[in-house]
């Protein structure tokens, strides 16, 4: 039977389709992407993954990163986690390393169970968001009404954070999309609303670049942690709660930023021939 078996993950239910193309190489089109992504003539996730060869010994595999939209990109939080999990079955390693657009991503599994993955330096100049023109991306000086001036982030990955009352009560559905395409991003933005609630502790909801509002977003919330440590709100250690449950963000001295949270596996599969 050719197609392709694949493995259905998430992370806090930003959910997965991965593949792995180390042995036999497959690297989808923008168009396989997006008919694999779509929940209703695919399989549906949020994010493709094809774990390829490195071709640097010091990493275990390249994770290529594919949004709902087809969109590559340079950084996956939560699918950084899943691969890493896979890499750790395989090889019995407790600690692995995960090549990205980005850069080389080392994650480990702590004692209970949960997986660290160190997401790199936290980009903060505006030419590394990147924006198109020069701004003081502690205060962007964005204004689309309720939401202005938010804290802007590159984790591999532009982030626009905007700190509010109460981010549940944000119409993210309809700002989404107007502030992921506004002209200050030239690459476009992941759009998220934060609010604090408690001691080192903020809501966070992230509407992804390339596919909408997503139940958490690991790189999202590295950035809003630091986004919040950058505004005197926090500490540099964050509870981050997202839709789909928590998890605990480190910015370190060293500027790179640890995110620990669940890995989930939910089924393997095949993809029928048709749509590759
Ligand atoms: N939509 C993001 C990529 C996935 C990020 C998210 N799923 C994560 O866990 O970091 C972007 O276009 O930059």
């Amino acid at each position: 039977m050719n197609g392709r078996s694949f493995v259905k993950m998430h992370g806090l239910g930003n959910d997965f389709v991965v593949i792995d193309a180390r042995e036999e190489a497959f690297t989808p089109t923008e168009d396989q992407s997006r008919l694999i992504a779509d929940r209703r003539f695919g399989i549906g996730c949020d994010q493709f993954i094809i774990i390829e060869k490195s071709q640097n010994p010091n990493a275990n595999a390249f994770m290529r990163i594919k949004n709902a939209d087809g969109s590559e990109v340079g950084a996956c939080g939560n699918a950084t986690r899943c691969i890493a999990s896979i890499l750790m079955n395989e090889t019995g390693q407790d600690t692995v390393t995960v090549e990205t657009l980005a850069g080389f991503l080392k994650v480990s599994k702590e004692e209970n169970g949960l997986i660290t993955a160190n997401m790199g330096p936290a980009l903060l100049d505006w030419k590394d968001i990147p924006l198109s023109e020069e701004r003081d991306t502690l205060n962007t000086g964005i204004k689309l009404p309720p939401l202005r001036n938010p804290v802007c982030v590159n984790m591999g990955n532009p982030h626009a954070v905007f700190f509010v009352e109460d981010a549940e009560a944000i119409e993210l559905e309809a700002l989404g999309p107007r502030l992921e395409h506004h002209p200050l991003f030239p690459e476009l933005a992941n759009i998220s609303v934060a609010s604090l609630v408690g001691d080192n502790h903020i809501r966070l909801r992230v509407f992804e670049r390339g596919v909408g509002i997503t139940s958490a977003c690991g790189s999202g919330a590295c950035a809003a942690a630091v986004a919040a440590s950058r505004r005197g709100l926090t500490d540099k250690k964050v509870q981050v709660d997202l839709d789909g449950g928590p998890l605990f963000i480190h910015w370190q001295e060293d500027n790179t930023v640890l995110m620990t949270g669940p890995v989930s596996k939910v089924f393997e599969g095949h993809i029928a021939p048709e749509l590759l």
